[in-house]
């Protein structure tokens, strides 16, 4: 699909800081480590140095300090292969620029053309099949600010898809998407995984991070933590990253039971979608998803209504 089929994804960051024009140091001396068939979340507040960081990896903003490589590369040279793609948060979109779907997706061939960028049947085919993965198809000619949230989503999806992109930077994927929608983009996700492609994926959605991510990210303009999921993200962690910005209640006892049953309910949640940890006594320090061996589904979990804080 690309000339990228011999590389093997990897995304290192090594003591890297990221500086505005007007002073503001958005990231400080960061550092993590990422191989191929990853999904990895990055986390943090608002602020915390989400967007700057892929920005660093897009080759828009240069560190000050540090270094970064993709596959082995520096970035520009990656991005020279198209082996970094990148999914945009809505808001960064310019919905009312009149272009068809089919053309959004033909940008992730571009890459792949001459200086003319005259499509081939390659690119063509790339087009289609990426449609048809996302299941937008039919889509094809519609303007692509006639679409819904979701819809925009899995066509920069495809797009990244017929770039042949082996790193996908994905912000903020399920944001304003429907639970549908997302279960969809997570199942690709998977798919691509599989395929022993490397996602770097920013979300707020903390209650679905241990069902479909194997690490983790967690930021505060340095990297706090970095890891497995099952070991980096865990309570402590969160606390240390959301402090004060994190809802976090916990029920037990008369609150939650009408019989001496000494399991507990923890939520943390900074956003739509919380994050259910079950346990005995102090067990919530433990992994999130995982109470005394057994898995809990955090991520389908329902929210505590009219839980006080
Ligand atoms: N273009 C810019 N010029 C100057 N400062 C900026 C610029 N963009 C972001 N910042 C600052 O850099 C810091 C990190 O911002 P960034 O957008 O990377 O955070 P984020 O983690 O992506 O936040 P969010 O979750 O709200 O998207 C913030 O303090 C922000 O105010």
């Amino acid at each position: 699909m690309s000339g990228s089929d011999d590389v093997k994804p990897s995304i290192v960051v090594e003591r890297v800081t990221v500086r505005y024009g007007n002073g503001v140091t958005a990231v400080n001396d960061a550092s993590f480590s990422l191989g191929a068939g990853t999904i990895c979340a990055l986390v943090g507040i608002n602020g915390s140095g989400k967007s700057t960081l892929f920005k660093t990896l897009m080759g828009f903003l240069k560190p000050a300090r540090g270094s970064v490589s993709i596959a082995g590369l520096p970035v520009r040279q990656a991005l020279k292969r198209g082996l970094v793609a990148y999914v945009p948060q809505a808001e960064e979109v310019d919905w009312s620029f009149p272009v068809l779907v089919e053309d959004v997706v033909m940008m992730g061939r571009y890459g792949h053309m001459g200086f003319l960028r005259i499509a081939g049947r390659a690119d063509r085919e790339a087009v289609e099949q990426a449609l048809a993965r996302v299941n937008m198809l039919e889509f094809r000619e519609r303007q692509i600010g006639e679409l819904s949230g979701g819809q925009r989503k899995r066509v920069f999806l495809a797009r990244a898809l017929a770039q042949g992109g082996q790193v996908i930077l994905l912000d903020e994927p399920f944001t304003g998407v429907d639970v549908k929608t997302e279960d969809a983009i997570v199942a690709l996700m998977r798919e691509l995984r599989a395929e022993g492609r490397l996602m770097l994926v920013s979300t707020h959605n903390l209650g679905s991070i241990p069902d479909f991510c194997d690490q983790v990210v967690i930021i505060n303009k340095t990297v706090l933590a970095a890891g497995p999921t099952q070991t980096t993200f865990i309570h402590d962690n969160l606390q240390r990253a959301f402090g004060g910005a994190l809802r976090h209640f916990r029920l037990g006892g008369a609150d939650l039971h009408e019989d001496a049953d000494e399991r507990h309910v923890t939520v943390i949640t900074d956003d739509e979608r919380p994050l259910v940890l079950y346990g005995r006594q102090d067990s919530e320090t433990q992994a999130p998803g995982t109470t005394n061996g057994e898995t809990a589904d955090a991520g389908k979990a329902e929210p505590v209504k009219d839980a006080a804080p």
